[in-house]
């Protein structure tokens, strides 16, 4: 299957699980590679016919700038469900990166992927 993707969106969250954190907002980097047949839009060249990339990412970082999970976990699987419901997606697989939460790494987080026939409720 054909993949849209977008890499490296960036977007700052209350996120984490200490006192700290809890007071701070972080940026957190998202890579999300989502199924969908292209060879549509690629023959009507057509906005319209896409899984439109930008539609999907203005949605994540409304979602995510107004979230404030402790658990990266949580936030990987409430972004995926969203991208399953609301978007003509079958399949996502969603990186979730932390950036400077561990020191002496790059980033640390999750990825999951997530299929809308087994997607748990
Ligand atoms: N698997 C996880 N481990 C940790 C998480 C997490 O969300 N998932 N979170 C933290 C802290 O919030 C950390 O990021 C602060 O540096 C620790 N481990």
């Amino acid at each position: 299957m054909d993949k849209v993707f977008i890499e490296g969106l960036e977007i700052e969250a209350l996120i984490g699980i200490y006192d700290w954190e809890r007071r701070i907002r972080q940026a957190l980097v998202f890579d999300i590679e989502m199924s969908f047949d292209n060879r549509i839009p690629a023959a009507s060249d057509a906005i319209e016919d896409t899984l439109n990339y930008k539609a999907v990412s203005k949605r994540v970082i409304e979602f995510v700038s107004g979230s404030g999970f402790g658990l990266v976990e949580t936030l990987a699987e409430k972004v995926a469900a969203i991208i399953l419901d609301e978007f003509a997606v079958s399949h996502v697989r969603l990186k979730l990166s932390k950036p400077g939460a561990v020191r002496g790494a790059r980033a640390v987080g999750v990825i999951i992927e997530r299929s809308a026939a087994t997607l748990a409720r």
